[in-house]
Parts: structure tokens; sequence; C-alpha cells
């Protein structure tokens, strides 16, 4: 499923929806705060669905979960939820376990007091407890929990007895990094089995990636891009798109012409740096004539350091650089290099491959990049000083 075919065709407020297969279904909906207004935002999630949310702060990511939620009134637009228009029902009829930003657990009440608030009464609490595996902690209060075991309570509480739709804002965000993975597993587990939808805000592209069947991207009140998760992280559709996907290379380049029928030739730098892009891929609907400026987008996963003088692998491109540092983290090498007079390169690199590498300043090395990885975007950030030939490129 594109952006295209999950957004909604129009947002018609006066038609009542059709919701198909749908569980949830936004409709044009204007969210407002304060001074804050969204751009009216579309949206539908199948029963089971995970959306993860992305986006910078003050993007208005919060706003919609609570306008969803029932806390704040639309300006406009419709939201439907398990086939009923609930725009104007208040928050307790929803049927939304919603895991708030503060996990808001109340502080005074143990573990099984704080469960049984809600809509428990459907749900059994020993069998919540088994669940969520809280049993041992059923007695404390929260100031007794770690952060990882208040969060579980939170996470148990909105997803208690059986919710048309769950909305977790950034669930993982106060959670150490040795709890995280753990936590995030066992998130995933959760909605897995869940048969609502869910709506999960978080900050990092990684959570998104993991738990998200759907990403959707905010910034400034509008909904840029939604869709499968791995097509809106390969391909953003637009560069503050790719920016808050965290794209870490995004180059200027210029379309060259190529005799190969299946590969384009992106000129980098006025020197010798080039990449390969898939003549026959789509790059979000543009023709990639000759001439034109576009912007090169490559994660920086996706470059591959070889020696400087080995040719590339048949569909690579080589990437000629002087190193400017290298830094070790976590699970890989960071390389920053340079091309061209001005261009950098993030690469990381695994490793076990920059094991007996020289990786001091200055040294010479190449990255091999497949034409498949390299995404073109239009060039929306400077006007364009020199208008493209209307010549298609080969
Ligand atoms: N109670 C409020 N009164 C006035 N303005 C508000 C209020 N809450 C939020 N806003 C404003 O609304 C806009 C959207 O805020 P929102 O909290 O939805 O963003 P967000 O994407 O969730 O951000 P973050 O990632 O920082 O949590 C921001 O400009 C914010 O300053």
């Amino acid at each position: 499923m594109d952006a295209a075919s999950n957004a909604l065709p129009k947002p018609d407020v006066a038609q009542p929806l059709t919701m198909g297969p749908y569980a949830l279904a936004l409709q044009g909906l204007v969210t407002a705060v304060g001074r804050y207004r969204s751009q009216p935002i579309a949206l539908r999630l199948l029963p089971g669905q995970t959306l993860a949310l992305l986006g910078g702060n003050g993007a208005g990511k919060t706003t919609l979960l609570d306008t969803i939620a029932g806390f704040l009134r639309p300006l406009a637009g419709a939201v439907w939820l398990a086939g009923r228009d609930c725009t104007e029902e208040p928050p307790e009829k929803r049927r939304i376990g919603y895991l708030l930003q503060t996990d808001a657990l109340f502080p005074h009440r143990t573990v099984a007091e704080n469960l049984q608030f809600g809509r428990l009464a459907a749900e059994n609490l020993d069998a919540l407890l088994d669940r969520f595996d809280l049993r041992a902690l059923a007695l404390r209060r929260p100031g007794q929990l770690s952060g990882g075991e208040r969060q579980r309570v939170a996470l148990a509480r909105a997803l208690a007895g059986e919710p048309d739709l769950v909305l977790l804002d950034e669930p993982l965000s106060a959670i150490d990094p040795a709890t995280r993975p753990a936590l995030r597993d066992e998130l995933a587990r959760h909605l897995r089995d869940c048969r609502a939808p869910s709506i999960m805000v978080t900050h990092d592209p990684a959570d998104a990636l993991a738990l998200g069947q759907l990403v959707g991207v905010m910034d400034a009140g509008e909904l840029l891009q939604v869709g499968p998760a791995a097509d809106v992280f390969k391909r953003p559709n637009r560069l503050r798109t790719a920016r808050l996907l965290g794209v870490e290379n995004i180059w200027p380049g210029i379309v060259n012409e190529h005799p190969d029928e299946t590969l384009v030739r992106i000129g980098l730098s006025p020197d010798d740096a080039n990449c390969f892009v898939d003549a026959a891929r789509p790059h979000n609907g543009m023709p990639l004539l000759a001439g034109m400026r576009v912007r090169v987008c490559v994660r920086a996963a996706n470059l591959i350091a070889a020696p400087c003088q080995q040719p590339p692998p048949a569909g690579y491109s080589r990437l000629p650089i002087r190193l400017l540092d290298a830094m070790p983290l976590s699970t890989a090498i960071q390389l920053r290099g340079r091309f061209g007079p001005n261009l950098d390169a993030l690469a990381y690199a695994p490793p076990w491959q920059m094991r007996g590498w020289t990786l001091t300043p200055d040294e010479r090395l190449a990255l091999h990049l497949h034409a498949e990885d390299v995404h073109i975007l239009q060039d929306d950030d400077a006007p364009d000083p020199a208008p493209p030939q209307r010549r298609p490129a080969r």
C-alpha cells in the first residue's frame, strides 16, 4: 500500500464514510490547540495495523492523538472508529486505550489498583497481570517500580479490555538503553496480538521501523507521507521527509545522460564523482531529465568502504573520498569523508570489515554504492539557476 492508497480520496465530511475493512478512518481532520492548526489529515488503518508516527518537536503528533481520543475538538473533519462516526463522542465512550507521554499512573495506588481503572471490567485482572508479567509487582506502587516496569503497567492499562484503538505517545522514550530492546520486543508482541489498530508516536526511526507496519511522517501540522515502513524509509517523498527520517547523506546532483538503457548517471561534483540510479525506477513520478538539478539521498549504511583502487562490482558507483575522521559507534564504525571540493559523505562500516585498515585522517578510500540504494528527490530547497534541457536522459 502506498501513501496515495492510504490517504482517503477526498475529505468530504458531509458524506458518511464507507469504512470497508478499515477499523480507523480520519477524514479531513483539522486539529487545533492554542494557536496551532494542522492541515486536513486523512488516514485509515486496518484492524491490527500499527502506524508509527515520526516527526520533529511541535509537529502536531500529540495533538492528533488527543483529538482522536476526544480530549480536543477538531476544527473540521471526522474520526471514524469501528464503523461509527465518533467525532462528537466524549473520550470515555470511544473505547480507546491511550498511553500518554507521561505514564499517568496514580502514584498512591498499587499496580493492581491502577489497572482496575478504565475498561478492565471486560478483562479479568489476573489474566492481565499474567499477560504483561506483572503478577510479582501487583501490590507495589508506581514509585517502587523501575521506568521499564512502570511503562509495562501503563501499556497493560492501555491494552486492557480489548479497546477499538490503541494510542501510544512515545512509549519507549523514557526507557534506558539497556532495557529498551527487551521492552521494544515486548511491545511488538503485544501489538501483534492486539486486534485493534494502533498509532504510536516516536522520535526514533529505529523504533518506527521495528514496530510500525506503516510509518507516517509529520511536520508543522502536515502529514507529509504515510506508507509501508520499508517503502517510506527507502523512498521518502520530499526533502523534508528525508531529513525527518534521518537520511544521513543528501547531496546536490545534476542528471547526466548515459549510454546505458538501464542506468542514469547523476553528477555529484564538478570533477569526477558520479553515481548511478535505475532508469526504470520511478522517483516519486519525476522523470529524470538531463540537466535537471536534484538531491541524491543515500543512507550511511548503504555506502560500502573499499580500498581506493578497488573497482566497484557491476551496478555499483564508486565515490573516491578523503577520510576526515572515523568514530566507533556501538554497532558500526562511522566514517566521514569528503569527495569533490566540499561534499561530505557519512558511511557506517561493520567493525569486522575495518580490522587492519588505516583509518587516519586524509587516508584515501572509496565508497561503493548500489544503484538500488540511491533515491532521487526534487531539489525544492533552492531556486534552480540553470533551466533543465527538456531532453530525457537515457
Ligand atoms: N496546551 C497547549 N496550548 C497551546 N499550544 C499548545 C498546547 N499544546 C501544544 N501546543 C502547541 O501545538 C503545537 C503542536 O504540539 P504537539 O504537542 O502536538 O507536538 P508534537 O509533535 O507532539 O511535539 P513533541 O514531539 O515535542 O511532543 C506546538 O506548536 C505546541 O507548542
